[in-house]
């Protein structure tokens, strides 16, 4: 089964370079602008346009108003839209529809009550992305780097298209691909050196380590 890949929180040519020699199939870039991983829209279109034919560019957007989406898009020309804060399946179904881009809804989980939420977006989100729910006082909604239980997946309908994300690094993604098996898989902090500081050599690590996991599944 084909894995996707995504590198989140990417702020520089070298990082993005290091995320697509390596092999993603996805690059994400954060128009939060609390995050340390912050770009503006000019600044991710230069980036994207590296990517482009290479990697799918991914806008992660937390509740924007459509002037701000608007702008992303316009300067960015992303892949896909991931909505990663409080947005309702009606304004999922509103942001779709005014850009024709595939969204992937970003849902937070700890426990297995929160998977019900997934079914009010079925059919809205193109993609869902778990993540884990975020530190008490923490004022980022993603990119935490705090990961949740895996095998809380087990009871998602198997129809359900989605990237397992928070807190993967290369120490544990091998884990993580046993005990979920997801489709797709998405990482930040585990590449980092520092806050929003992408490290060449713990991207290198991390794509190894997610080979050697699934060269071991096909042994
Ligand atoms: O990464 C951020 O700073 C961020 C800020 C606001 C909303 C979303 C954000 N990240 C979204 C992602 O897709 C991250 O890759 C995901 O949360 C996993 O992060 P990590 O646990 O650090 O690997």
């Amino acid at each position: 089964m084909a894995l996707d890949i995504k590198i989140c929180g990417l702020k520089t040519e070298a990082a993005l370079a290091s995320a697509i020699d390596g092999g993603a199939s996805h690059v994400g870039f954060i128009f939060f602008p609390k995050s340390p991983r912050y770009v503006t829209p000019q600044e991710a279109g230069v980036l994207r346009a590296r990517a482009s034919g290479k990697a799918k560019a991914v806008a992660v957007i937390v509740d924007a108003d459509d002037a701000f989406l608007d702008a992303i898009v316009a300067a960015m020309e992303p892949d896909m839209l991931q909505l990663h804060g409080a947005e309702s399946p009606e304004r999922v179904a509103v942001v779709k529809a005014r850009y024709g881009l595939p969204v992937m809804k970003a849902l937070a989980v700890q426990e297995a009550a929160d998977l019900a939420r997934v079914a009010p977006y079925r059919g809205i989100a193109d993609r869902f992305l778990f993540d884990a729910r975020p530190p008490a006082g923490s004022e980022l909604p993603g990119g935490n780097g705090v990961r949740f239980d895996w095998t809380i997946l087990a009871g998602l309908d198997a129809g359900v298209d989605y990237m397992l994300s928070g807190g993967l690094d290369a120490a544990n993604i091998g884990d993580a691909l046993r005990l979920a098996n997801p489709p797709g898989i998405d990482i930040s902090s585990g590449v980092e050196s520092a806050p929003g500081v992408k490290d060449a050599a713990l991207i290198e690590a991390f794509f190894k380590a997610v080979a050697a996991a699934r060269n071991d599944r096909a042994a």
